[in-house]
C-alpha cells in the first residue's frame, strides 16, 4: 500500500522517547492505518543511540526513519526537512516527548481529509495542561499565545501538534518562511497560501508531562519568537502597524504580571 500520510517528529537526545513513541503510535493507527503511515524522525546528531534505537524498530517491522542533520540545529528547521521528504499527502507533526498522546494522531489525520491545516489544541472544553506543567512555563505560554492572537483564529498557535495538506505546503515560496526557533505551525498558518474560505480543523488534546529526557525550551528560543512576531506583524499588517505591535506587548507584560501574581496569590 502506497504511504499516504507521514508523521514528522524533531528530536533531540530523544533515544528513551523514541521506542515507546513509535509502539504507541502504530498501535493508535491500527493495521490498515499503519500500512499506509511512515514515521520519520528528523535528529541533529544527538549522537545519543537514537539511530540504534530507530534500526531496531525498523527491524521489528516499524515503518519509521530517522534523517540525521550534521549542519543544521533547530525545532522549526527540522520540521520543515522532515516535511520535504516525508511521501504522504497528509502531514503531522509532534514532538518526541510524548506530551503529545500518539493515540491523538489518527483524530488529526481524520481532521486533515476535510482542512487544508489542523492543529491540536490544549483549549477546549474536557481537555488542558498536566497539572505539573511547571509556572514558569505557563505564563510563558500564555503571554506568547496572547501575542499571536492577531495573527490566527487557532485557539493554540503555540501548539507544537498540527497538520496539513501538503500541497499547501509546496504552494508556498519556501522563501518565505521562517525555519528559525520553535513555532513552525504559526509560521505556516500566517503564510501558507491556505483557501479564503476553508476552516481550520481543532482537534482537542490533553498536554501531558515529560518522563524521559529534557526540554530544549531556552532564552534563546524565546528571542527568536519575538523577532518572529515582529515579521510576521510586518508580513500580515505592514510596517506601519509597527506601533500596534508595540501596544501589543505593553498590553501583554501588563497581562502576563498579572497572570504570574494571580498564580502566585491563588
Ligand atoms: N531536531 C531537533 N529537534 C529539536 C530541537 N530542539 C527541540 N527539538 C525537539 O522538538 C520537540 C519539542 O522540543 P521540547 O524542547 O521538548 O519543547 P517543549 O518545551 O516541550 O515545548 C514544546 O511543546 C510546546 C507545547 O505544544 C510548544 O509550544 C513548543 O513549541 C514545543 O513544541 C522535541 O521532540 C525535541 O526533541 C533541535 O534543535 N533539533
Amino acid at each position: 500500500m502506497a504511504i499516504e500520510q507521514s508523521v514528522i517528529v524533531p528530536a533531540y537526545k530523544e533515544k528513551l522517547n523514541i521506542k515507546p513513541l513509535t509502539t504507541r503510535l502504530f498501535a493508535a493507527l491500527g493495521n490498515e492505518g499503519s500500512r499506509k503511515t511512515e514515521l520519520i524522525f528528523v535528529d541533529d546528531n544527538s549522537q545519543d543511540g537514537s539511530v540504534e534505537e530507530v534500526e531496531k524498530l525498523q527491524k521489528q517491522g516499524y515503518n519509521v526513519n530517522i534523517i540525521v542533520r550534521t549542519d543544521e540545529r533547530g525545532l522549526s528547521s527540522a520540521v520543515l526537512r522532515g516535511f520535504q521528504e516525508a511521501h504522504g499527502e497528509l502531514l503531522i507533526c509532534m514532538d518526541a516527548d510524548l506530551q503529545h498522546p500518539p493515540e491523538s494522531v489518527p483524530i488529526l489525520f481524520e481532521s486533515l481529509k476535510t482542512h487544508p491545516f489542523a492543529i491540536g489544541t490544549r483549549y477546549a472544553p474536557g481537555v488542558g495542561i498536566d497539572k505539573d506543567w511547571p509556572l514558569y512555563r505557563r505564563v510563558i505560554s500564555s503571554t506568547a499565545r496572547m501575542m499571536a492572537r492577531p495573527l490566527t483564529t487557532a485557539s493554540d498557535p503555540m501548539s507544537g501538534f498540527f497538520g496539513l495538506q501538503k500541497k499547501y505546503l509546496l504552494a508556498a515560496n519556501p522563501a518565505d518562511i521562517n525555519s528559525q526557533g520553535f513555532k513552525i505551525a504559526l509560521e505556516l498558518l500566517a503564510k501558507l497560501p491556505l483557501p479564503e474560505d476553508s476552516t481550520l480543523g481543532e482537534v482537542p488534546f490533553s498536554f501531558g508531562v515529560r518522563t524521559e529526557g529534557e526540554s530544549k525550551l531556552s532564552g534563546k528560543v524565546i528571542i527568536q519568537y519575538l523577532e518572529q512576531l515582529k515579521e510576521l506583524y510586518s508580513y500580515k499588517f505592514g510596517l506601519g502597524n509597527l506601533l500596534i505591535f508595540v501596544l501589543c506587548w505593553a498590553i501583554l507584560v501588563l497581562y502576563a504580571l498579572n497572570k504570574m501574581l494571580g498564580f502566585i496569590w491563588a
